[in-house]
């Protein structure tokens, strides 16, 4: 039986984990590598203290979750298929790590917010059409 996620530790994992198999994933890995080009070392601590914020109550994390997303969407108009996948890979992550209550909340918590991501996205990119 795994365990569940209790520590920052924990989370590290399975950010870690989420991010490798999001940059060798097909539909969204090329938004992190080109559009993006991401910086590793600033973007994987700052998802371990989002992460934290959110399971373990921490309050390490400064930011604002939406700002980069506003920005990607500029040049590839973020959809509904691009969230469901992003989440599709998040739960698989998650499943493959741990599992218990900490492990249900997090994927609870991510599909909200990739839910009401991809409602907002798909709202403003109507309009602007
Ligand atoms: C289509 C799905 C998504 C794509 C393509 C995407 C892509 C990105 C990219 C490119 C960044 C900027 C990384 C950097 O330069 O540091 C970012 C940051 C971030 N993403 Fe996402 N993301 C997606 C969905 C989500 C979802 C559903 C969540 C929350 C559950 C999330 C949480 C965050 C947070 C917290 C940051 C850091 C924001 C900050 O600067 O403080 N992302 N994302």
């Amino acid at each position: 039986m795994k365990r569940d996620i209790t520590s920052k530790a924990d989370i590290e994992v399975f950010v870690d984990a989420f991010y490798k198999s999001m940059t060798s994933d097909d539909l969204v890995g090329h938004i992190f590598l080109d559009v993006m080009k991401v910086d590793w070392d600033h973007h994987l601590p700052k998802m371990y203290d989002f992460w934290e914020m959110l399971l373990l109550d921490g309050h390490s994390y400064r930011g604002a979750p939406m700002q980069p997303h506003l920005m990607v969407n500029q040049v590839i108009p973020l959809s509904k298929a691009h969230f469901e996948h992003w989440i599709s890979l998040f739960t698989q992550t998650i499943d493959s790590l741990f599992e218990g209550p900490k492990a249900e909340e997090a994927k609870t918590k991510a599909f909200n917010i990739a839910q009401t991501w991809a409602y907002k996205f798909d709202y403003l990119n109507k309009l602007e059409k």
